[in-house]
């Protein structure tokens, strides 16, 4: 029998008597005689944005996968939506019942348009051996995205759609994907690619589902994000529920107490740069969506890159380390590196930690030693063999280092959490010491704690004499470390910020940098 909760805070919720939306009794999991996610219960009211926070590896993720039934939960585990008990080891029971799912990738297929993509979701309408009317699928198209505040052309491949725009097709799939009644909404991290304007609009476009009374369980390690968004936060510690709260009253360094078990000190203590010496530098960079990028990254130095998606700030990294073919010259430390050859960029001294790290960079299959240590093996090799025991000493210092859990070298990478999989990734480059460290979203979705170490790590390497950039679409982020920011727009280098600014001053430089801002500047000139 399902009770309303077993949270004492979370029941305080509960004053009117409404049906939750979604009521979690008694949830576990346990992994190969491990509990990862142990006896928590949460109930959420209908219209009501929940968020749920908690340390990479705290079980946030396990417990969405629970209920869209993708794990079997332990026994005892009970759910119910809507006062609907719900067998959760059952995907289509879920939406059955009134569940939604958007995940951090959207699962679009960017070659397809809107209105295909929208299909791939509900089917297209039409009966057996009947063609497809596209001009209603288009109108519904239309209108489906219209009611969650967006305009977009249904007809463009959903590839070609801004960040948030493409965020709104996921959810307009999900809200209207089954014939029943979408009950709660679970968004896993969904402003994770997105920069600070689209974040806005993203947080619009909730508010409108949340008003046609739907629940929203809303994951995210934007702490900043949360208190703006969400109506109440359940804070999971080392599987366990510690916390439901309204947010009204609570303040972000209590949440982050919470979060972490203990307070948490902040450093903003930015490195000394050295004004004569330039380690890198950037002449005339063209390609992808980057224009002419120029620029002298002096020894010391954190350079920002700022910029709405498509502005090419998400293409400048890959440019400088070679990733992605280029014009224009990249020079280290007065030696000219070439283009397309990673290789030799990494034997030049440049790392490189992209963004998209699970997709891009974690070696599935392998252990987390070997993902560890790859991108520079023959520290541990001697006249051909692997000195296995300095290998692991490394490892199981970098490990403690990041505080990557669990700290096991030779665990499975797919074992780790989301953000303990990134902090691997991390550890992967910094370990080579570079004279340029390029850094691709450095902390997404990483943990509250493990951001300000990352900081902290990027801070020494600046402080040891390396030149740091680091492309990030958290304004937050780039205000805490960088010593100069470069606020993209267009392909182009619109505006430099020096240091140190405030974030909300990187947001709107931004805004104000975007091509239509320019081009109504430009018409009105
Ligand atoms: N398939 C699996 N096999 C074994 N252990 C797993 C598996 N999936 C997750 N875990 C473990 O369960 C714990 C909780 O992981 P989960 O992914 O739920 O964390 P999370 O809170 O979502 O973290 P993050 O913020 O890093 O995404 C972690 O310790 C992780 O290593």
């Amino acid at each position: 029998m399902l009770v309303e909760s077993s949270s004492d805070e979370d029941a305080g919720l509960f004053k009117d008597q409404v049906t939750p939306a979604l009521q979690v009794h008694s949830a576990s999991k346990t992994f190969g005689g491990v509990r990862v996610l142990e006896d928590v219960s949460l109930a959420v009211l209908p219209g009501e944005i929940r968020a749920i926070v908690g340390e990479n590896g705290s079980g946030k993720s396990t417990l969405v996968k629970i209920l869209a039934g993708y794990y079997e939960p332990d026994a005892g585990t009970e759910v119910a939506v809507a006062g609907n008990p719900v067998t959760t080891t059952h995907a289509g029971e879920a939406k059955n019942a009134g569940l939604r799912f958007v995940h951090q990738d959207l699962a679009l297929v960017d070659s397809l348009n809107v209105v295909e993509n929208l299909g791939l979701g509900r089917g297209f309408g039409c009966g057996r051996g009947r063609p497809v009317n596209w001009a209603d699928r288009r109108r519904e198209a239309r209108q489906n995205l219209a009611e969650l505040g967006y305009d977009v052309d249904v007809t463009v491949p959903t590839g070609k759609l801004q960040a948030s725009e493409r965020t709104a097709v996921a959810v307009a799939r999900a809200v209207a994907e089954h014939h029943s009644r979408p009950q709660l909404l679970v968004l896993d991290e969904p402003t994770a690619n997105l920069p600070g304007p689209e974040v806005e609009r993203l947080f619009d476009l909730v508010r409108r589902v949340r008003d046609n009374g739907v629940a929203v369980l809303f994951i995210s390690h934007h702490l900043d994000e949360v208190f703006e968004l969400a109506d109440s936060v359940t804070v999971l510690r080392g599987g366990r529920l510690i916390t439901t709260r309204p947010i009204a009253g609570l303040d972000r360094s209590t949440l982050i107490e919470l979060i972490v078990g203990h307070p948490v000190q902040s450093s903003t203590q930015t490195a000394v740069v050295d004004e004569r010496s330039v380690v890198l530098e950037l002449k005339s960079i063209s390609g992808a969506t980057v224009h002419k990028l120029s620029a002298d990254v002096r020894k010391g130095e954190i350079l920002g890159i700022a910029g709405i998606t498509g502005s090419g700030r998400e293409a400048a990294a890959s440019l400088i380390f070679g990733g992605l073919p280029r014009t224009g010259d990249v020079v280290v430390d007065g030696h000219f590196v070439p283009s397309g050859r990673p290789d030799l960029s990494i034997g030049a001294g440049i790392a490189m930690v992209p963004a998209n790290r699970p997709r891009v960079a974690v070696v599935h299959g392998h252990t987390v030693a070997e993902n560890l240590t790859l991108a520079r093996l023959k520290d541990f090799s001697q006249k051909g063999w692997l000195r296995r025991r300095e290998e692991m000493r490394t490892v199981q210092g970098w490990l403690g280092e990041l505080d990557v859990r669990p700290r096991e070298p030779h665990a499975l990478m797919s074992r780790l959490s989301g953000g303990n999989a990134q902090k691997v990734i991390l550890a992967r480059w910094l370990r080579l010491e570079p004279r340029v460290l390029i850094l691709d979203e450095p902390t997404q979705g990483v943990d509250v704690g493990a951001k300000q170490d990352i900081h902290d790590r990027i801070r020494a390497a600046a402080s040891s004499g390396c030149s740091v950039v680091v492309c990030s679409t958290d304004s937050e982020e780039l205000a805490l470390l960088c010593t100069r920011i470069l606020v993209f727009s267009g392909g182009r280098v619109e505006s430099e910020l020096p240091g140190p600014v405030e974030a909300a001053a990187i947001t709107a430089a931004c805004l104000a940098a975007t091509p239509e801002a320019r081009k109504t500047e430009e018409a009105g000139a």
